[in-house]
């Protein structure tokens, strides 16, 4: 349910930091007040693909997992997590991962990784953004007639057909499996989407170069070209705008231990838990449990306090003040006195 209810808290207007979870009764240390559900969205980064299991997130110090599944390239823990993954994915979810499994696999010389590349140029405006994303529905367009039209569906020759510009030749399969796992999740529960998802913080801009942005692009029309024809009218420019410009001031970093730090495995969207607020000193722990998060408290709260968790990563005690307010301003673009929030 999205924004949670709960008889610990609401979510209401602060003063200064737009929706807040507040406390409705005092909240003794150590409570668990919140527990999410799965995300909405998510990506484990390529790079971890043998090492991190698709299903619970589960990492054992780089060892490479025991379980294969062979049509959709992912890796589990167990046959259980295995089995539960098919089954959660459904026929659809199964057979758009072995599409992607496949892609992948025929553009391996291809694939990058955009945010390895610099930060060369300024952020993208919302006019570029949307001119970018009015352009890329065009040519969506002449993908979905082609892909109609043809009598056997032959995604490579589609792909290369409607795709001819040089850059599109780039697959980033970090945004490619971000942008599927949500597009799925929205077929799967289409009437949940405007109450979950659409209702997160958005950030318009989300894009960090002009680069980024053209990722995200070809990450549409490359999904646009690949997935099953029955999971095309949910890859739409809204969709996949939505899940971008949330994960952007919304999404949870995966890390490899149960709370942040150690490797940074991938990241997901949790609608419920995304309206705790960022405070310097908070007084709710996030901790990853399995592909889950639970949020405790860490010393008593009195009734009507914010509940705030911390944005960064855990190694904020070593940062001065300035630099704190230097990393929010960049990465979540508010500024905050780090004594008040
Ligand atoms: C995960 S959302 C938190 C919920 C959000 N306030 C809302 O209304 O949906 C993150 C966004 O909340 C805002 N925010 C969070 N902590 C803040 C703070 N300490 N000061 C100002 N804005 C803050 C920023 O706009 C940030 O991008």
């Amino acid at each position: 349910m999205c924004p949670p209810t709960s008889r610990l808290f609401a979510v209401q207007a602060t003063f200064d930091a737009g929706r807040g979870v507040i406390a409705t009764s005092s909240i003794p240390q150590n409570t668990v007040i919140l527990r999410s559900e799965q995300p909405s969205a998510h990506v484990l980064f390529r790079q971890y693909r043998k090492e991190v299991c698709a299903r619970c997130f589960s990492y054992d110090r780089g060892r490479t997992l025991p379980v294969r599944d062979n049509a959709s390239g992912k890796l589990f823990c167990s046959s259980e997590c295995q089995s539960g993954w098919i089954e959660e994915q459904g026929r659809l979810g199964s057979e758009a991962w072995r599409q992607f499994h496949s892609f992948l696999q025929l553009k391996s010389k291809a694939v990058t990784n955009v945010h390895s590349l610099p930060m060369l140029a300024a952020k993208p405006t919302r006019d570029e953004v949307q001119a970018a994303w009015d352009e890329a529905e065009g040519r969506a367009g002449s993908i979905r007639r082609e892909r109609s039209s043809a009598s056997k569906p032959r995604a490579e020759k589609v792909f290369q057909r409607a795709l001819q510009q040089p850059w599109t030749q780039a697959v980033d399969p970090d945004i490619l499996g971000y942008l599927l796992s949500g597009i799925l999740e929205y077929a799967r529960h289409p009437e949940q989407w405007p109450s979950e998802v659409c209702h997160l913080a958005m950030d318009e801009t989300p894009y960090r170069s002009i680069p980024d942005l053209i990722a995200h692009y070809n990450s549409f029309l490359q999904l646009t070209a690949i997935v099953p024809i029955e999971l095309l009218p949910s890859v739409t420019p809204q969709v996949c705008q939505t899940l971008i410009n949330a994960a952007s001031h919304n999404s949870f970093g995966i890390h490899s231990g149960s709370e942040d730090g150690d490797e940074y495995l991938g990241y997901g969207l949790y609608p419920e838990a995304s309206y705790f607020n960022h405070s310097c000193r908070p007084n709710i722990a996030k901790r990853r449990a399995g592909s889950a998060w639970e949020f405790r408290a860490v010393r008593d709260i009195d009734v009507g306090e914010e509940c705030c968790i911390t944005y960064l990563g855990g190694d904020e005690k070593e940062l001065t003040v300035v630099e704190r307010r230097s990393r929010l301003k960049q990465f979540w673009e508010f500024e905050s006195p780090p004594d008040l929030h």
